[in-house]
């Protein structure tokens, strides 16, 4: 096996490498405190096996400062000067700890498996790459973004987008990038006709739509020579992509005519993760695990609550916390209804918490509606009005979970606790997207007497703490 794991955000506190097992057993841990006095001892059990030298030989050359390096510096001379103009008018200026330690990897041509907090700005990171490694003169597809959801890709499109487009005040004749959304839901005669006629630079696809359009021939991926595949733990655990997804790795394509990134804020089981992309040769051999922050997997600005309440008293509650809360917006997290209680005739919780937040809630609030079965137009509709700011909340299943950046995002109600510590971790995850900001802001479980010890093990298992309100 040819891989590294580094824990960069452990170098400066500890002052050596983190591997594998000190992370996962910091997992058991409740803070990071615990961890690093629990880390001396653990440490003595373990044997450090560093298999390829070259990045800590090679270490970033960016020294982590507080006022260190600006992201046109780490980018320079990488990134053309009209997409440094373009990132600096949007307002990306500093870089975030994602950038600062991911990128200069990024920009050595290596493979990296991007390990980041949610809203850390992995998007950005490896949208800089791309810039880095197009030739916007050709005129081919020559990098690829895979992304599990319509919703992400829509919102990973306008952000490439927005980076591609001319900064103001150049008048310049430089062929700027475009970028094209294949996404499920969309139309494979317009994308072909599309790809046809001028094709773009960058594409954003979901997989079933993408390999629909390479089982038709529609499209190859010849040309591309940097693929992305974004919540890659999310597309590899679902039923529905994974055969795709490692087709798409390893037949449609080889990581040898490519550099490879995988991006997510979960990895579970990271180390055998890194040697299955090396054995299944879904990336080089010298691929590159850049984790941040791994002893604090959540931002620390979340403030976690908990309230223990009867099933008949969880709509109420739910009321009364949004009336006391006053969110600038919020995300109310439902659980798929069950095949049990579809069978029982049951109503979704989607459908009783919109009903009773219609004709309870008296606020100033929207309410909208996000969840799986809804037509991929009403879908689309919904993220727009979220998108278009103003208060709103949001009663969504997981699928709003993933990726979806809503920076004014204040409040999150689990009124159904997340099947897992990583869907916990998702939806906690779309509040706090602000990365340089000291806003706090809060997510709430409302949860049966008998679900406080799941919700523990959550904590246990995501380093953080929940209190506990009165009820
Ligand atoms: N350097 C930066 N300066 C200021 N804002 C930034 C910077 N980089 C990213 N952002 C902003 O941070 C927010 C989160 O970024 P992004 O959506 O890329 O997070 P992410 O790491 O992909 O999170 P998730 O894992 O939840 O998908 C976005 O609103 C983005 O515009």
């Amino acid at each position: 096996m040819d891989t590294n794991t580094l824990s960069l955000s452990l170098l400066p506190t500890l002052g050596i490498l983190s591997y594998e097992k000190p992370t996962l057993t910091c997992y058991a841990s409740r803070s990071r405190n615990h961890f690093l006095k629990s880390f001396s001892s653990i440490n003595l059990n373990l044997t450090f096996n560093f298999r390829t030298p070259q990045a800590i030989l090679n270490p970033s050359p960016i020294t982590p400062t507080a006022d260190g390096p600006t992201l046109r510096e780490i980018c320079q001379p990488h990134v053309p000067h009209h997409v440094l103009q373009r990132m600096e008018e949007i307002g990306y200026v500093m870089p975030t700890d994602v950038q600062r330690q991911g990128l200069p990897y990024l920009f050595s041509g290596r493979d990296c498996i991007l390990h980041a907090q949610t809203g850390s700005g992995k998007t950005l990171t490896y949208l800089l790459l791309i810039h880095s490694i197009i030739d916007t003169e050709k005129s081919c597809v020559q990098a690829l973004v895979l992304v599990p959801t319509r919703e992400l890709g829509m919102q990973v499109t306008k952000v490439a987008r927005a980076l591609a487009a001319k900064p103001t005040g150049v008048n310049g004749e430089q062929k700027l990038c475009t970028t094209m959304a294949l996404l499920d839901g969309g139309t494979l005669k317009r994308h072909k006709s599309w790809l046809k006629a001028e094709p773009p630079t960058i594409v954003v696809a979901t997989v079933g739509s993408l390999c629909q359009m390479l089982e038709r021939h529609m499209f190859s991926l010849e040309t591309v020579r940097v693929m992305i595949v974004d919540e890659v733990d999310c597309i590899f655990n679902s039923s529905k992509q994974v055969s795709s997804l490692r087709k798409i790795l390893t037949s449609y394509s080889s990581c040898n005519n490519r550099q490879t990134v995988f991006a997510s804020a979960s990895i579970p089981q990271h180390k055998r993760f890194l040697h299955d992309s090396v054995q299944q040769k879904w990336t080089k051999r010298d691929v590159v695990h850049i984790h941040v922050s791994p002893v604090e997997p959540m931002p620390s600005r979340l403030y976690h609550r908990f309230i223990i309440c009867d099933t008949r008293r969880k709509l109420q509650t739910l009321l009364s916390l949004i009336q006391s809360d006053t969110p600038e917006s919020g995300i109310i997290f439902v659980g798929e209804q069950s095949e049990k209680s579809k069978k029982a005739g049951n109503a979704p919780s989607t459908s009783l918490v919109i009903e009773f937040l219609k004709t309870s809630y008296q606020g100033s609030l929207d309410i909208l509606l996000l969840e799986d079965k809804m037509n991929f137009n009403s879908r689309a509709a919904s993220l727009l009005e979220v998108k278009k700011g103003g208060g709103y909340l949001l009663v969504a299943t997981d699928i709003a979970a993933r990726g979806v950046d809503l920076p004014e995002m204040s409040h999150i109600y689990n009124f159904d606790l997340p099947r897992t510590a990583i869907d916990y971790l998702h939806r906690a995850g779309r509040t706090c997207r602000k990365p340089f900001s000291d806003i706090n802001c809060t997510v709430t479980s409302i949860i049966v007497p008998d679900e406080r010890f799941v919700l523990q093990r959550y904590e246990n298992e995501l380093m953080f703490n929940c209190e506990e309100l009165a009820s």
